[in-house]
């Protein structure tokens, strides 16, 4: 059991920071694709996967349906970026007809919350679904009325949420449904990932407010078309908040998992804040991931980027700016951003974020309260945060069981002494190993204060 509120005392940086640091891979790749890898009619490979508490409940929840998911250290003829040799871990992904009973703990990972529950309607038998206090919490009646309206048959004692079991019958009519996804684009995703399985295929209509989380959209329907399937968008001449997926058979892919350039986030912002410099190997020229944008946000924050063949090197300029900025596509990005802003020598406005009230914790209540705990200035708004930088002090950051709120509790440490990160442990929903990369960024744990 781990201790939830042991204190980790976040190492001062000595001076300007100057690493490269080799991020794992990215949760929302990994999770698609094992999704997509599980409905496919041939088996496929995952390279380079990300090993966290959410993408092994991913894996564990599919292999409960009765899907085969064997880790290996594989050597291949597919060349692995930063993996010497082109050899690399790797899951082999067998898909299987699916069935129940099976259990599936979700944990707290939106991705597994959301894209299992589709995956089994088409399960033979009862697939219960629960996970940890805060899943109940999370919004999910997108997906639950979605399957209803598509022939499923749910258990949640109208509750809209989790603790909840999908009677599956094997197969699922599917069509055309209407969601507001306006809480999470997760639903919409979770539907088309599975909806090439349905009987009629699928069509998603988003009715209601603005949809985050677009560039999460758009990599669920690049990885859909990369598998097979034919995905209608508004990007290809649909209509606006209409995603349709024809019915058919999904490839079994050779997928390399891109590094999760969110997880990068904490890394940049070190070279931000201590005006040093960091090298993220193997970034993409070319990614849905929403972490791609941090290279301008960043760079408006006070720094420069190049992007060449040892990956993306951000330095600082050792002065860090306020920003006023929209990040409903990108709101995972925002812990890391408040604590940027924190320590920045003018006001930011960050926007359209109100839906990470419903994430991992209440975000914007919890970087409120512990921002200001370290005598920080920062007020909540509709839909973000305006943060007025303060002089600050040392004191506890608690994290509310929030991966990213560690990671940003981490980065006001590198330049506030005294900083104490509460269950820095939690990080291991999608960076198990973050203690140890950010004590080698910074030189190893001699370089602790
Ligand atoms: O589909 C995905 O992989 C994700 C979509 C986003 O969810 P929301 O749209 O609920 O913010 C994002 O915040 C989450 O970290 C991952
Ligand atoms: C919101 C996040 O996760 P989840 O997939 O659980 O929604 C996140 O990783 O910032």
């Amino acid at each position: 059991m781990t201790d939830n509120t042991a204190l980790w005392p976040a190492p001062l940086a000595s001076g300007a920071v100057d690493a490269t640091v080799t991020v794992p891979g990215s949760k929302s790749v990994t999770n698609r694709g094992l999704v997509l890898a599980a409905l496919a009619s041939e088996p496929g490979w995952l390279r380079r996967p990300l090993r966290s508490r959410d993408t092994l409940l991913m894996a564990e929840g599919l292999r409960a349906m009765g899907v085969g998911i064997e880790e290996t250290v594989s050597s291949s003829s597919a060349s692995v970026p930063g993996a010497p040799g082109g050899t690399g871990e790797a899951w082999r992904v067998i898909p299987a007809g699916l069935h129940g009973p099976a259990t599936v703990d979700v944990g707290n990972a939106g991705t597994v919350m959301r894209f299992l529950p589709p995956v089994a309607t088409l399960a033979d038998g009862p697939v219960h679904f629960d996970g940890d206090k805060r899943s109940h919490e999370r919004p999910l009646h997108g997906v639950v009325d979605a399957l209803r309206a598509l022939g499923a048959r749910i258990d949640d004692e109208g509750r809209g949420s989790l603790p909840m079991t999908v009677h599956g019958n094997g197969s699922l009519t599917g069509g055309r449904v209407e969601i507001d996804a306006s809480s999470s684009s997760q639903f919409v995703s979770a539907l088309l990932l599975s909806g090439a399985r349905f009987n009629q295929g699928v069509e998603v209509r988003h009715v209601g407010g603005p949809l985050p989380s677009m560039p999460h959209i758009r990599m669920t329907v690049d990885m859909l078309r990369a598998a097979g399937a034919q995905v209608d968008t508004p990007e290809s001449g649909g209509e606006p908040n209409v995603w349709r997926v024809t019915a058919g058979a999904l490839l079994g892919r050779d997928l390399v998992v891109e590094p999760d350039l969110s997880n990068a986030q904490p890394f940049l912002a070190a070279a931000l804040v201590t005006g040093g410099r960091v090298t993220i190997p193997d970034w993409p020229e070319h990614t849905t991931q929403p972490g791609d944008a941090l290279r301008e946000i960043f760079t408006e924050m006070g720094g420069r980027c190049e992007l060449d063949e040892r990956g993306l090197t951000f330095t600082g300029s050792g002065r860090i700016h306020g920003i006023d900025v929209d990040l409903s596509d990108v709101g995972e990005l925002t812990p890391g951003i408040a604590a940027v802003a924190a320590l920045a020598d003018s006001e930011s406005r960050l926007r359209g974020v109100a839906h990470l009230r419903l994430h991992e914790t209440d975000r914007l209540a919890a970087l409120t309260k512990e921002i200001n705990g370290l005598g920080g200035d920062v007020t909540e708004t509709e839909d973000g945060l305006v943060i007025r930088p303060r002089p600050l002090h040392g004191g506890v950051f608690h994290t509310y069981e929030d991966h990213r709120l560690a990671t940003a509790g981490a980065v006001l440490g590198l330049v506030v002494e005294g900083v104490e990160v509460e269950n820095v442990a939690t990080t291991a929903k999608t960076l198990p190993d973050f203690p140890a990369l950010w004590s080698a960024m910074l030189g190893g744990p001699g370089e602790r204060a």
